[in-house]
């Protein structure tokens, strides 16, 4: 079965009278990987079960290539999902349990013993076949999952949060080697995740989910640099916000307010001119490992700031933030496109 595009129109649901997605509109391109983002209980693990079937749509459409599945039973819709918990058959062999979809499909089992062998290789764990699954470590299990979501070759793969119970090491090689096999299959992927790093580093775009609506779709560079409004820049670690003053740069036209990552203010470096500055009174002085986060009392607002070397508690220091890092929101807090330079300045 080839890959195919995922076009989800108006996609709403409600469960016992309460809007859990409201009105989801989303273009996914074949072959493209695409992470729904967003806090805790916004609907990302529901659109997901949504597009899989095992959640009724209340409202609008879900096409896969030409056809409209939206009211298709899942086993109709031949997508496959990944479970942040695996669910491996435990008294099964990795063989079997990555036969066993074949099995259910009536594959002889010459082929079916060709075809793991086969993804078995693929997963980098060949030899594999005749090892209990509980004899592995989380990310080969991990990997024995997806492997056995892909045997059947799917139009479309879901991956609600895969790679969420293994430890920070495993996740990070994990993340790449997923996104290769991906890659290397062309399979249209949707991944559910609430780690924003992950969407950032394997995500061709990412849904910013927020109370049951796409907030912003976009690529991870526009998502992170561009956010659309105050509330998604900190969901994406925009920590710090001021108002706009006469003396700060010029970055967009009718700007109220300017938002900026802790990593991209400094404090006490020689004053440059492009940058806005804020004088206040150091409160804490955090070591992080690559330096030390600096909160500064301001009289407008507590400002987080990065700094090479340790700085006196109760002392007065000056933050910068170059005008390169400065995010502009309008009054309804909503990002402001760049100024262009031909324009006047409002
Ligand atoms: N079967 C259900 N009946 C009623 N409400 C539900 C049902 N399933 C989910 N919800 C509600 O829908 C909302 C979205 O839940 P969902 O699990 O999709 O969020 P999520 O973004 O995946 O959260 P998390 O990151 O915590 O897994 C929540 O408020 C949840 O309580």
């Amino acid at each position: 079965m080839s890959t195919e595009a995922l076009t989800l129109n108006n996609v709403t649901v409600d469960l016992r009278q309460q809007r859990i997605l409201d009105g989801i509109h989303l273009d996914v391109s074949p072959g493209s990987f695409t992470c729904l983002l967003g806090p805790s209980g916004c609907g990302k693990t529901t659109l997901l079960r949504t597009i899989a079937g095992f959640t009724p749509l209340s409202q609008g459409d879900i096409r896969l290539g030409a056809r409209s599945i939206a009211h298709l039973p899942p086993e109709k819709r031949h997508t496959a999902m990944v479970f942040q918990s695996y669910a491996l058959w435990p008294h099964m062999s990795v063989g079997d349990n990555l036969g066993y979809p074949l099995k259910l499909r009536g594959v002889p089992r010459a082929e079916r013993k060709q075809r793991v062998a086969a993804m078995l290789e693929r997963l980098e764990l060949g030899g594999f076949e005749s090892r209990a699954v509980t004899q592995l470590s989380g990310g080969q299990r991990q990997r024995i999952a997806l492997g056995r979501a892909l045997i059947i070759d799917p139009p479309l793969l879901l991956l609600d949060e895969p790679l969420s119970n293994l430890d920070a090491a495993i996740r990070r090689s994990l993340r790449s080697e997923l996104r290769r096999l991906q890659k290397s299959l062309g399979i249209t992927t949707i991944m559910v995740t609430h780690d924003q790093e992950e969407a950032l580093q394997m995500a061709d775009q990412i849904v910013l989910m927020r109370a049951g609506k796409a907030v912003q779709i976009a690529a991870p560079q526009t998502l992170y640099q561009q956010p659309a409004d105050l509330g998604v820049a900190r969901f994406l670690g925009v920590d710090n916000t001021v108002t706009r003053n006469k003396q700060d740069p010029a970055v967009a036209s009718g700007a109220a307010t300017f938002g900026f990552r802790t990593r991209d203010a400094r404090i006490n470096e020689p004053l440059c001119s492009a940058t806005l500055t804020r004088k206040g009174r150091v409160t804490e002085c955090v070591y992080t490992g690559d330096g030390y986060q600096i909160s500064l009392d301001t009289n407008e607002a507590e400002l987080f700031a990065t700094a090479t070397s340790p700085i006196t508690l109760g002392t007065f220091a000056v933050l910068q933030v170059p005008e390169s890092a400065l995010i502009p929101f309008g009054p309804d807090d909503r990002h402001l496109p760049p100024l262009d330079r031909h324009e006047d300045i409002a």
